[in-house]
């Protein structure tokens, strides 16, 4: 469907090594335009390696994954280039600047790693208001977090542990 902005099918990362890491194992994701999803779930569980492959910044060794459309798995480094810059808005911390840059050009997608974190409460609360003010305004952002306040104010939920989904609230359908 054509509202579908980010979708993973059966997506994993296997970092290799002795043994092999597997942090992302068989993850079905999808994000339509105007959700705003929380990934939440333990140190090590994936959530970076998740937001990585959903930034192509970092390829999938398995599986699927499109952004705005285009599978990332068919596109040249270069073209992963120019589809991450009109397609994405990445922040990786989290103050309102960062967020307020990701949004220059509307990308279809924003992509935040931990914006409350490192900020002490009135800040945090800030941050949260302004995800939501986002929200409501019809912003598609998917955000990692540890801060059960941000997370308890998404309106959907995406639990990792060991690499995969254990929980997905609130989903749209
Ligand atoms: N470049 C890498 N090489 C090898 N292993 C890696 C690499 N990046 C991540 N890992 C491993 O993959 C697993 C998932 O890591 P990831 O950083 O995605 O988890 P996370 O949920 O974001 O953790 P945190 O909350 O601590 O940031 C961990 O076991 C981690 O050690």
């Amino acid at each position: 469907m054509s509202d579908i902005v980010l979708a993973l099918e059966n997506a994993g990362r296997t970092y290799p090594g002795r043994p092999p890491v597997e942090s992302l194992r068989g993850v079905d994701l999808t994000v339509r335009a105007g959700e705003l999803v929380a990934v939440v779930g333990p140190s090590g569980s994936g959530k970076t390696t998740l937001l990585n492959l959903a930034a192509g910044l970092d390829r999938a060794t398995t599986g699927s994954v499109r952004l705005a459309g285009q599978a990332v798995e068919k596109l040249s480094d270069r073209r992963l280039s120019g589809l991450r810059a009109y397609a994405l808005g990445v922040v990786f911390q989290c103050q309102r600047v960062a967020i307020a840059r990701a949004l220059v050009g509307r990308p279809a997608l924003i992509l935040a790693d931990e914006p409350s974190g490192n900020l002490d409460s009135a800040n945090g609360a800030q941050i949260l208001t302004l995800l939501r003010d986002l929200h409501t305004d019809g912003v598609t952002l998917l955000v990692i977090t540890h801060d059960a306040t941000v997370a308890a104010a998404c309106p959907r939920r995406v639990h990792l542990r060991d690499g995969r989904i254990v929980a997905d609230t609130g989903r749209t359908e």
